[in-house]
């Protein structure tokens, strides 16, 4: 039987060392280290030698184990470090860093040109607005840290009242749609005048301000008339965690491509309203570009905006630790496909 192998094992341990069994000072001669001026009768004198001797033996049974101890030592420190490193770095490969997380993108917006996609040739041009180049830019002097922080905490009121049983929520301003377990209900209708508790008119005039000087620089940057291009929808604020998927919709990090995704989007802008790095780990931006992966580190208050063709194929990578917020603002040529900014109901 195991037990009695093991109690076995235990004794022959034990016999294999015999100093654990002094316990009373009585210490054989060959074990009485010689001190000459020394009465060995002496009880101080001896529980002194015995207690020296028993340190040397300890301390030669620790010399005795220090490889082994050091090696786990080294072992330990290579998982944490390993560990360390694969929840700071995240999933991917990066070809290049477009803007990191502790740079200021203080004046100008910093725009790399990409080439339209042929996809273009297909949808309706609206002159003013339909891209004639195409491309990304980054800003963090749109959105002020503050005003990130109030909407972040927009978003965590909201998002409390409910949120998924994944990694990924959503609350929508606009259409009410706010993850809850595995579906989504619509706040204005589930929690009926209480909503007035939660969100105030200066939240949404907030969102409304933020969304009209976003607008403005995706307008400026891209050689548009503000006036022909209109919000789309969905229009969101997203909440991921590492927490695995529990349904398709907590799945954010497939590839994508906005216009295709979402049909009626012309441009994409997020608004980042946490820091990679010290809010949460991995949940890069990442641009999937054929010559290689290019990313943009989330910052609190940066507006990271784009054409929404297939020259911008992108994808979040996965979130490792902590906790990402954003919000998706989106805007279309299409009159037809405008809304209004959300109103308190
Ligand atoms: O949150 C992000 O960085 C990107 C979100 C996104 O790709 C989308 O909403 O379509
Ligand atoms: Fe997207």
């Amino acid at each position: 039987m195991t037990p009695t192998v093991g109690y076995k094992g235990q004794g022959s341990a034990t016999l294999a060392w015999p100093h654990l069994h002094v316990t009373k000072g009585t210490l054989s001669s060959a074990e009485r280290p010689s001190s000459p001026g020394e009465p060995a009768s002496s009880p101080s004198v001896a529980m002194a030698t015995f207690a020296s001797g028993n340190a040397l033996r300890q301390a030669s049974a620790w010399r005795g184990s220090r490889g082994p101890m050091l090696l786990l030592l080294g072992g330990l420190v290579v998982c944490v470090t390993v560990a360390w490193l694969v929840l700071a770095t995240g999933d991917s490969e990066i070809t290049e860093t477009l803007v990191r997380k502790g740079e200021l993108i203080a004046q100008q917006p910093r725009v790399y040109d990409v080439p339209c996609s042929e996809d273009y040739d297909n949808y309706k041009r609206y002159p003013g607005c339909t891209p004639l180049k195409c491309g990304r830019a980054v800003t963090d002097a749109v959105v002020t840290r503050e005003e990130a922080q109030m909407l972040r905490r927009l978003a965590e009121r909201g998002l409390s009242l409910a949120g998924s049983d994944g990694g990924a929520s959503i609350l929508d301003l606009h259409s009410g749609a706010l993850s809850m377990g595995k579906q989504f209900v619509n706040i204005y209708r589930y929690f009926g005048d209480q909503i007035g508790e939660v969100f105030t008119s200066e939240d949404f005039q907030l969102y409304s301000n933020v969304r009209a000087r976003i607008q403005a620089v995706v307008a400026e940057t891209f050689g548009l008339d503000p006036a022909l291009m209109y919000l789309t929808k969905p229009t969101f604020f997203s909440r991921i965690n590492s927490t695995g998927a529990q349904t398709q919709h907590d799945e954010y990090w497939h590839p994508h491509i906005d216009k295709v995704t979402y049909g009626s989007f012309d441009y994409t802008s997020l608004l980042y309203l946490s820091d990679y790095g010290s809010d949460f780990t991995g949940g890069r931006f990442i641009f999937m570009d054929p010559s290689g992966n290019r990313t943009v580190e989330p910052r609190a208050g940066r507006v990271s905006f784009f054409s929404s063709g297939s020259e911008n194929l992108h994808r979040v990578e996965q979130v490792t630790w902590g906790t990402r917020f954003a919000i998706t603002v989106s805007f279309t040529c299409d009159p037809a496909h405008a809304i209004a900014d959300p109103t308190l109901p």
